[in-house]
């Protein structure tokens, strides 16, 4: 039922394929920005994703639009895509926690059209997330629904329950950060995944953090997980490893 598949740029994404890596742009000037999208660009990621909350927001917009336009045309030259996240710090990120402004951040990449793809996270408050879904489907931009819990991994009836009411949106794909806190909370993770190939209506990304969780960042091509984050330089999220080590074991976990 799942097994629809979607794109981000180039890139096709779905349960049935394998496990995608993505590797996170952190930096808070626009020179690291390059710097690390070079990396990346010269890298066998298969995404971006810019964690524009890491940006320092003085930063003009006319000046982020040069550099997300030349980010996302020269990952599109070495077929790789762009996923464009903002996250507010309520939702464990950097941006200033102010719903106007986080919905015309979205509303400037969309219109400018420097993302090959936008993550919103679930908790967003309902009325800014549809308008961002709305416009978002308007202009063709998949969006990657995200949900994190930094503290504890719910149970699996609780996971399915969320993944459901997520999958029911406009979105192209759900994407579930969890914190494990017992090794029985992997096994969540795994059935949760089993379960979503079959049975969700849209493909899932599904992750640990922290120690525990580096196991689920290695196993999607087992447990399907469409990408995976990795590393070529400073993480966004705990328990993230370097991009060598997740190729290698991506390879080593597969049917
Ligand atoms: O949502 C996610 C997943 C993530 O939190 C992780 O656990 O690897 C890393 C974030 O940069 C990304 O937006």
């Amino acid at each position: 039922m799942s097994n629809s598949t979607f794109k981000i740029g180039s890139v096709q994404l779905g349960a049935d394929l394998e496990t995608k890596t993505v590797v996170p742009i952190t930096a808070t000037d626009l020179a690291n920005v390059r710097t690390q999208s070079d990396a990346i660009l010269h890298s066998t990621a298969n995404l971006a994703e810019w964690r524009l909350d890491y940006l320092d927001q003085t930063i003009s917009s006319q000046a982020i639009f040069k550099t997300a336009q030349a980010l996302k045309m020269n990952l599109k030259s070495v077929n790789k895509g762009l996923l464009v996240t903002v996250r507010t710090k309520a939702q464990g990120g950097e941006f200033e926690d102010d719903a106007e402004a986080y919905l015309k951040q979205y509303q400037f990449i969309l219109k400018q059209e420097l993302a090959d793809a936008i993550d919103v996270e679930f908790t967003t408050a309902p009325d800014i997330r549809h308008q961002l879904l709305k416009a978002s489907g308007l202009l063709a931009v998949p969006v990657v629904l995200s949900y994190h819990d930094f503290e504890k991994t719910p149970d699996l009836t609780a996971l399915k329950r969320l993944a459901m009411e997520m999958a029911e949106l406009n979105v192209a794909a759900v994407k579930l950060a969890l914190m494990p806190t017992k090794p029985q909370d992997i096994l969540t993770l795994f059935q949760l995944a089993d379960w979503a190939k079959t049975e969700l209506t849209k493909p899932l990304a599904i992750m640990g953090m922290g120690n525990l969780g580096r196991i689920t960042r290695a196993s999607g091509n087992l447990f399907p997980s469409i990408f995976t984050f990795a590393t070529l330089d400073d993480a966004s999220a705990p328990g993230q490893m370097p991009l060598s080590t997740v190729e290698t074991q991506l390879q080593l976990f597969k049917k």
